[in-house]
């Protein structure tokens, strides 16, 4: 397996492979220019296949989703048989593992953990997009203990907004709604809602709300929406996870009355923050001046050129990177 790619020379230097999912291999690699550490995601485009469009779909919905709970997508570097995904490190991996290290984790590590996801679906949603894949395997530990919201290969930005119904049955069975395992038109928001309430269930229980290794048995259980409420569930998590496992689309809580619920209060005095970090607009002229003065150019031209938000461009991902360490509290410089 050649480990030495060209397209990637001089600008980043490619550690050990950490993961490979189907069609991806995914390497930790430092960032030559600033010497920070970022994940690369490689894929062949021969081996793609008809699986191209849903990456392009991933690629295009992580350039437009900026925001402190999604996965960031640094750079995108692309050769006739080659696609390179500079992203965000997230050294803790898969929020999965963590729970099964756990058995389970504790109802406030939960709460800790849920009003994160909450708030990065509640900016997808706001954004227009429905995620359509919710699972823990989908959602990554960076090096502060933030989830980070990865895979949206199955995201779905329909024509029009989020009124209009999604028809194709996608994502994982155990996390689907009943709505998409009868094939019924759905709204992806009310389904990403279902999917959220199976995952606030394996953060609190530590095993799947409605689970059968025969797929037409597991969709009679999601369709009967009946599931066992161990007895360390408290009454508040009970109340919430009945909410938002509503088997009625309609009857199922919406993702802004998500965010006042009380449960996701207990121990906190702010409502989650919801909105993104990230402005696209204002750049943060400290990152523009440690680049400009680096480069020994004038940091008008600077900004024009990351105005550009060209995402092969080594510039923008140097912007990200550095913008993500002011972001982090810590110091950042160009090695
Ligand atoms: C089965 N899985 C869905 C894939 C698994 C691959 C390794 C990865 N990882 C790990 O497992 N560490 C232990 C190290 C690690 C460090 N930083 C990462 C940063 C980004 C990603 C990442 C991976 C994939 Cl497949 C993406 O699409 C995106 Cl947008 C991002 N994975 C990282 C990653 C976790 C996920």
């Amino acid at each position: 397996q050649a480990s030495y790619y060209s397209a990637l020379d001089g600008l980043f230097e490619l550690h050990e492979t950490v993961g490979s999912g189907g069609f991806a291999k995914v390497k930790l690699a430092t960032h030559v220019a600033t010497g920070e550490k970022v994940a690369i995601k490689i894929m062949d485009k021969r081996q793609l296949g008809e699986d191209l469009p849903r990456i392009r779909l991933e690629i295009s919905a992580m350039q437009v989703l900026r925001h402190q709970n999604i996965c960031k997508l640094f750079q995108v570097i692309e050769t006739e048989t080659k696609i390179f995904m500079v992203l965000e490190y997230c050294p803790g991996g898969e929020l999965f593992d963590y729970i099964v290290e756990r058995d389970r984790l504790c109802e406030s590590e939960s709460r800790a953990f849920f009003r994160q996801i909450a708030a990065a679906m509640a900016y997808i949603h706001q954004s227009g997009y429905a995620h359509r894949d919710l699972k823990p395997e989908n959602i990554l530990i960076d090096e502060d203990q933030n989830l980070k919201l990865i895979d949206f290969g199955l995201c779905a930005n329909p024509k029009g907004g989020m009124a209009s119904v999604l028809e194709t049955c996608c994502g994982s069975p155990a996390y689907a709604a009943p709505e998409l395992v009868t094939g019924q038109n759905y709204l992806g928001s009310e389904a990403d809602i279902w999917s959220m309430g199976v995952l606030l269930y394996a953060l609190l229980c530590g095993f799947l709300p409605f689970d059968d290794e025969n797929i037409s048995a597991l969709y009679r259980k999601i369709q009967s929406g009946k599931y066992e409420k161990p007895a360390w569930l408290s009454a508040g998590s009970v109340a919430l996870l009945d909410a938002m496992l509503q088997t009625d689309p309609r009857r199922r809580i919406t993702v802004n009355e998500l965010l006042l619920h009380p449960w996701l209060m207990v121990g906190y005095d702010t409502p989650v923050q919801w909105q993104s970090k990230f402005h696209a607009t204002d750049l943060e002229s400290d990152v523009v001046q440690q680049i400009a003065r680096h480069r020994l150019a004038p940091p008008q031209g600077v900004m024009e050129q990351i105005r550009k938000w060209d995402y092969s461009s080594n510039l923008v991902a140097t912007y990200f990177i550095l913008l993500d360490r002011k972001q982090k509290g810590r110091p950042f410089q160009l090695a």
